[in-house]
């Protein structure tokens, strides 16, 4: 036989009511011997207690019990044919009477016991387990109605009523051996004490009941039937990509029902616990769903934990003090001081050196603690041998969760490195002696993003999101977002990556959206919900919303971004910049921000700072990790100015050159920075600074491909005015590189610390010579590159190369 126990939501509406239907007669028709538990229909409980204490009170109930009886009503009228539905209809009704005349002496007496209470609540559970087994009879004409009351036998603790397991066992037989044929409905949650007065079991009471059933009739399996998939790795409220487990054991279970899991009350497991018996918990909404199986040992699984549970508001009391060091005793006092008054002690950590001890309990304990710690012992803090203990509040519980912890070294390792990159501080480690669950507490402010970078880390070959703070749309940033948007599903199915760009901002407009915005649309949603853009206000809210897995990238060519970039790494959120104004910036500054983000566990990439999507920081940053020394760098970094010598040949004007390559995308938003050599003199600096060699931006020879005037120009309009006046300059170099068989080429070099760049007219000889389009060129002499350079040579410029060079770094970043 099996047990099929129907909590309230599954009771709750005729549509849910049809769903439970379906299930059982399933069950029955395969043979399966159903025993069905059914709970109260959902909110009648709540109701029923309301109506008892408003009756205590001299409120009137009348309205509420009619409206009572019109749901039970209207179940009847929707799933039961109308020739059955008198004989019904009258049963319902005696009871709503015997409710009624119950209140009616609550209301008289104003008073209301526990004893009365018990017998006012079990009518929600007789209802409904008769109205549903009447119901079933259309389908299996064998189905009966039990009253648990009569089998179910407890002491007289009303409302909380411990079972007299010899009787009831007996009862439960000897039912089983009359009816045992028949489809039973069975009333969850109550029973009845010897005098016969009907008691209630407490929290998850029908849970309680169907385990009752179920391990004395030695049940196949109990399936406790609910509104969720089973049992999930994490809260998935909190955690999107929280899923289901298979797979559980009894004590995985009910560690991870003590710190959260509301799907089962752990005590109410124990009568199957005991006898082996799986307890499959499945969803009524969802009966294709296998579910979760709770049963003896942890399965065969490759996950290194079940899952990760936490308790969002917690208070941790710290006693300390000299008088504890030594003191075998001292524990031993507090425990069973706490125990004593019924405080729920939820976690412990004591310091090695006896120092301290720390402990959780809920808020609602947290003073009263205090105050029995403060009496117990007066005479100790008097003496000063223990501080008065303080209470530390707005904290919460995260605890990993499993079985084969202990069987796997590095899990509290892979935890601690999750909160650490994440920022998360925390305040106390717990890990159970029985190694089934490490618990840490942290700040409740941290609790969200915690649970999902340590889901992540855990489940992370399963999926890893990133949160993206993307700042400039233009030509890079758009080109992106479309780069993104097409590889997404990609991302997904073979890297188990998903990025969401959480934040958008362009100098116009800010847009924020914590599932991601639609990036086939960014443009319209940032014209028409986007606020006013400001930075500062863009950062705070990137912070605030505390997000796990953050990277902030900015795709603009201000310079307001880098004042923000330390605040951002104190924030431990990565960076990944084509902006080279941060590390082309103050030397200090270069240096400050590389110390911080080390510090805080983060990732700065800046990989298209330097020939766009080329590999060039990469390979120089993979030669200085492996102990090589820089000898020599030359280069030509500049792949506007690439692309104009390239293409400044036989009738084309200088000016009209400079525009194409504006056209195409390989010239900064200023094209003044390119043809000026300050953006080639950045990534010179860049480079000579990940050399080893602390360059500012004075100490480098900057030569020039412009004449003076040019150089003054003080617009972008200006500029090309000047252009096109100073063509005769410009013609004059075109012939002079003709008339000698060599092309033009602007070359930096860094030799011995020094960093230069000057316009040169090389011949087929020099390895510069032979280039094309936006190529950018650098060569490497290393102590191991010694004999031929390493060089790296392709198209520097570009918005589809830029912005892959930025979609590598991202998807990079925490790997
Ligand atoms: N074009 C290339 O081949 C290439 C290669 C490597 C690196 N880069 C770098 O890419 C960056 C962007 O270049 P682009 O061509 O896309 O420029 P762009 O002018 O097309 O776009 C710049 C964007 O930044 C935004 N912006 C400016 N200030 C802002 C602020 N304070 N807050 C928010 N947004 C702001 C602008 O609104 C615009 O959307 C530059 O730093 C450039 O050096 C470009
Ligand atoms: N404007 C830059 C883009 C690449 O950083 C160039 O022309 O090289
Ligand atoms: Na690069």
């Amino acid at each position: 036989m099996k047990v099929l126990k129907f909590g309230g939501t599954s009771v709750g509406t005729v549509e849910s009511l049809k769903a439970v239907l379906g299930i059982v007669k399933k069950s029955y028709d395969a043979k399966e011997k159903p025993l069905v538990v059914l709970s109260a229909m959902s909110g009648v409980t709540n109701l029923l207690t309301q109506l008892a204490e408003d009756a205590a009170e001299g409120k009137s109930f009348s309205e509420g019990l009619k409206s009572l009886e019109d749901r039970h009503f209207t179940v009847v009228k929707e799933l039961l044919a109308v020739k059955y539905q008198n004989p019904v209809f009258t049963k319902l009704k005696l009871f709503f009477n015997e409710i009624e005349d119950l209140l009616q002496g609550i209301f008289a007496l104003k008073e209301l016991s526990y004893q009365s209470k018990d017998l006012i609540l079990s009518y929600g559970e007789r209802c409904s387990n008769y109205m549903v087994s009447k119901v079933m009879e259309q389908y299996v004409p064998e189905s009966l109605f039990v009253d648990a009351s009569h089998y179910v036998k407890t002491d007289s603790n009303f409302g909380n009523a411990h079972l007299n397991e010899t009787l009831t066992e007996q009862l439960v037989k000897s039912l089983y051996i009359s009816h045992g044929d028949k489809l039973l409905f069975v009333t969850g949650f109550i029973g009845s004490n010897e005098n016969g007065r009907i008691t209630t079991l407490g929290r998850g009471g029908s849970d309680y009941t169907a385990a009752i059933f179920g391990s004395i009739l030695d049940a196949a399996a109990i399936e406790i039937w609910t509104d969720v998939n089973g049992m999930l790795t994490a809260d998935p409220r909190i955690v999107k990509k929280a899923f289901s487990l298979p797979v559980l054991s009894y004590t995985e279970a009910m560690e991870l029902s003590y710190f959260g899991a509301k799907v089962i009350y752990p005590p109410t497991m124990i009568p199957a616990f005991l006898k082996k018996i799986p307890i499959v918990i499945r969803n009524t909404f969802e009966p294709d769903f296998s579910g979760t199986v709770i049963q003896f040992d942890s399965g065969k699984t490759a996950l290194p934990i079940k899952g990760i549970s936490s308790i969002s508001d917690i208070s941790v009391i710290n006693l300390s003090g000299s008088g504890m060091i030594g003191k075998s005793g001292f524990s031993g006092r507090l425990f069973t001081l706490l125990a004593r008054e019924q405080i729920n002690v939820v976690l412990i950590t004591q310091s090695s050196s006896e120092h301290s001890i720390t402990f959780a309990v809920n808020p609602s304990d947290a003073k009263r603690a205090i105050q029995l710690i403060e009496v117990e012992f007066e005479l100790e803090i008097q003496a000063n041998k223990l501080i008065v203990p303080a209470i530390e509040d707005n904290l919460s519980v995260l605890a990993i969760v499993g079985e084969n912890m202990k069987k796997t070294p590095g899990m509290s390792g892979r935890l601690f490195a999750a909160l650490g990159r994440n920022g998360i501080n925390v305040r106390a480690i717990a890990q159970g002696s029985s190694e089934y669950n490490i618990s840490v507490i942290i700040g409740k402010e941290d609790l969200a993003k915690a649970l999902n970078a340590v889901h992540d880390a855990f489940f992370a070959e399963l999926k890893k999101t990133l949160h993206v703070f993307n700042i400039g749309t233009g030509n890079i940033g758009a080109t992106l977002f479309k780069q993104l948007e097409s590889q997404h599903d990609f991302l997904l199915d073979k890297n188990d990556i998903e990025i969401k760009v959480v934040g958008i901002s362009n100098s116009r407009k800010m847009l924020f959206n914590t599932e991601g915005v639609d990036l086939t649309n960014w443009s319209n949603e940032l014209d028409k919900n986007g606020t006013e853009s400001d930075l500062a206000l863009f950062i705070d809210r990137m912070k605030a919303l505390n997000l796990p897995n953050c990277v902030f990238i900015d795709n603009t060519a201000s310079k307001l971004p880098a004042t923000y970039y330390e605040d951002i790494f104190k924030s431990n959120i990565s960076i990944v910049t084509c902006n080279k104004i941060a590390n082309s910036g103050k030397y200090e500054q270069y240096k400050t921000l590389r110390d911080t983000a080390h510090r805080h566990g983060v990732d700065f990439f800046y990989e298209t700072n330097v020939g766009a999507g080329l590999p060039i920081v990469r390979v120089l940053k993979d030669l200085m990790l492996s102990g090589d020394r820089i000898v020599k760098i030359e280069a030509i970094l500049s792949g506007t100015i690439s692309y104009i010598f390239n293409n400044f040949k036989a009738d084309a004007s200088f000016y009209d050159v400079v525009k194409q390559a504006q056209e195409l995308g390989y010239t900064e938003p200023d094209p003044r920075d390119d043809l000026g050599g300050i953006d080639f003199m950045r990534k010179m600096l860049i480079l000579a600074r990940d050399a080893g060699y602390p360059v500012e931006a004075e100490d480098v020879d900057l030569g020039s491909i412009l004449p003076p005037a040019c150089l003054k120009a003080e617009s972008v309009d200006a500029f090309y005015a000047e252009l096109q006046r100073e063509n005769d300059y410009f013609e004059a170099m075109k012939k002079k590189a003709e008339d000698e068989n060599k092309v033009i080429r602007y070359i930096g070099k860094l030799e011995s610390g020094k960093v230069s760049i000057a316009i040169q007219f090389v011949d087929e000889n020099h390895p510069f010579y032979a280039l094309s389009g936006s190529d950018n060129i650098i060569s490497f002499t290393t102590e191991r590159y010694k004999e031929r350079p390493l060089v790296v040579k392709g198209p520097g410029a570009g918005a589809e190369v830029t912005a892959a060079g930025v979609f590598a770094d991202l998807v990079n970043v925490g790997a």
